[in-house]
């Protein structure tokens, strides 16, 4: 794209460089909003303190998935006659682990450093931290400090970390995070998962398929945040592998000693492992970032408006997982679109942002139409609100659920099948408010739910959007059957 009459190249002037956005974190999301600020004109640079590409590249989505996918293809390829006899064997360990390397890109980041090249980004290597409004300062790994200035916007894309709990023992047990998790070298005989979640739930599903023994210790129910059919679901297929699942229960105390990793439990069980993870959650990474160099609070999740401008700055944007709104890839980088859009329209001064919902510059669908795959065996796929999270809201709602088994689709797509899927209908507007599946193959239905929901079709019209016979999309019939009677 031409540059606008803002677009200004980067000058170097004594030791200050000055672009006209600055971004903090070279994630997903960060690289998205430079990307979208330098298409829309903008000059840009990015900070980065490991690699480019962030969490996700490397300890997170792509390497799971990674891990995974083999996980997946051979329980279907068990509950398909003919092959089942084929797959009976162990997963070749060592395979999906050298496959996870690849996807991981060896925890090399030239690839996505030469991307942002290609796009006219300035990558700059160390610590950034904010020091005043619109100024930043890069602290290289050489320790050299360098400045940097933003004429119109510093994006704060940063990021999270996993959270260990504060138990005793718990930080000396050399706990493993996401990031071991994600990269280990090698199957632990066996291991304890803390936390039900879905770090908890999709790493207890790869690891016990590679070879260890998985105790997955949930406080409350598995899957808290989706419908609680999708826990239950995932569970019974967690202990049909081979894991043991034990729900409201709670870890009081961690021990390692010789190798072995004990935890106590609040009915007073003891169990021991060679190795714990501990998927309980994260924290935002803005602990060491400058912020109360502008007033704000270090270490807190960082609150934006729909355009992800933090509150009370005309410069500040936070986009991502800093911001707490949907601590998923997919959102980030569609919240680092509309910020993206907004900074550049800010910066053309154009007088009146489309904030309105679903607005060009609000990330209405953070609220509702986020959607999520959970990769386990089952997967779990949802979109919008649960029935729970409807009605907390006070929305006059009806769920409507369907067994994914009675579809013929689901029945040529796995003997056996197990499913479910439930609607949750907006009663005063008649449109889908959230949908969830749960059931092998169900992933690569959900953009589906994601369009009916985003798109608030009305229930009438989704009536004349016909699923092609016999595939397991064939839910949306029966759901839209069981609603009308
Ligand atoms: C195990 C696991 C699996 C996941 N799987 C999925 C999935 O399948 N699908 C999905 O959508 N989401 C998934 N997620 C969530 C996803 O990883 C995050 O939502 C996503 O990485 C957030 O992107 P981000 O750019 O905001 O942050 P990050 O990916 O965390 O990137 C932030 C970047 O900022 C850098 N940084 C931090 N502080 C500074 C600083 N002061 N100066 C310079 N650089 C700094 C970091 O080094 C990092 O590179 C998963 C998460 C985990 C833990
Ligand atoms: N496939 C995907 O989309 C995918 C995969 C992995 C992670 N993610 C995202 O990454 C984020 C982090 O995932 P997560 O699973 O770490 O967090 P989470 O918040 O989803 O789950 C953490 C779980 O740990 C429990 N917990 C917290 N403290 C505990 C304690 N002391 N003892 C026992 N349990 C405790 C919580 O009750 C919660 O259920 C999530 O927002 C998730 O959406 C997405």
């Amino acid at each position: 794209m031409t540059p606008t009459s803002n677009a200004t190249a980067a000058s170097s002037t004594t030791d200050t460089r000055t672009y006209d956005v600055v971004v903090l974190g070279a994630g997903p999301v960060g690289e998205n909003v430079a990307d979208r600020v330098r298409a829309a004109g903008l000059s840009a640079a990015i900070v980065e303190s490991e690699l480019v590409g962030g969490e996700c590249s490397y300890w997170a989505c792509m390497p799971s998935k990674a891990l995974l996918r083999p996980v997946v293809a051979r329980a279907d390829a068990r509950r398909v006659p003919g092959l089942r006899h084929l797959v009976e064997g162990p997963l070749d360990a060592a395979a999906v682990l050298a496959h996870r390397d690849d996807y991981a890109s060896h925890w090399k980041d030239d690839g996505q450093a030469g991307w942002l090249d290609s796009i006219g980004v300035d990558l700059f290597r160390g610590v950034g931290r904010l020091a005043g409004a619109r100024r930043v300062t890069v602290t290289a790994p050489d320790g050299t400090v360098r400045e940097l200035a933003a004429r119109h916007a510093v994006a704060v894309c940063t990021g999270s970390r996993a959270v260990v709990p504060d138990l005793p023992g718990a930080a000396d047990a050399k706990p493993w995070t996401s990031r071991e998790a994600t990269s280990a070298d090698h199957v632990p005989e066996r291991l304890i998962v803390v936390g039900g979640g879905v770090v908890g739930v999709e790493m207890a599903t790869a690891w016990q398929a590679l070879g260890s023994h998985v105790t997955l210790l949930v406080r409350g129910a598995v899957l808290p945040k989706m419908e609680p059919f999708a826990g239950e679901l995932v569970a019974d297929a967690l202990r049909e592998a081979g894991a043991e699942v034990r729900t409201d229960t709670s870890v009081t105390a961690v021990h390692r000693q010789n190798g072995t990793v004990t935890v106590e439990l609040d009915g007073g069980d003891r169990i021991g492992a060679d190795e714990i993870l501990f998927a309980t959650g994260r924290a935002p990474r803005t602990d060491d970032l400058g912020l109360d160099t502008v007033g704000l609070e270090p270490g807190a999740w960082l609150s934006v408006d729909e355009s992800c401008r933090v509150a009370g700055s005309d410069w500040l944007y936070a986009v991502g997982d800093v911001n707490r709104r949907a601590l998923l890839t997919h959102q980030g980088k569609y919240q680092a679109r509309i910020a993206g859009a907004a900074i550049a329209a800010r910066a053309q001064g154009v007088p009146l942002l489309e904030s309105d919902r679903w607005g060009a510059h609000s990330a209405t669908a953070d609220h509702d139409a986020v959607p999520q795959v959970v990769f386990t065996d089952p997967e779990v796929a949802s979109a919008g609100l649960t029935l729970a999270a409807a009605e907390a809201a006070g929305r006059r709602v009806r769920a409507v659920d369907y067994d994914l088994a009675n579809v013929a689709g689901s029945g040529l797509y796995a003997d056996g099948y197990r499913g479910r899927a439930r609607m949750v209908v907006d009663l005063d507007r008649e449109v889908v408010l959230g949908v969830t599946f749960a059931g092998p193959g169900v992933g690569e239905l959900l953009h589906s739910a994601t369009v009916a929901v985003a798109g608030e079709v009305p229930i009438d019209r989704l009536w004349h959007a016909v699923p092609a016979y016999p595939t397991i999309s064939e839910v949306w019939l029966r759901l839209l059957e069981t609603y009308r009677g």
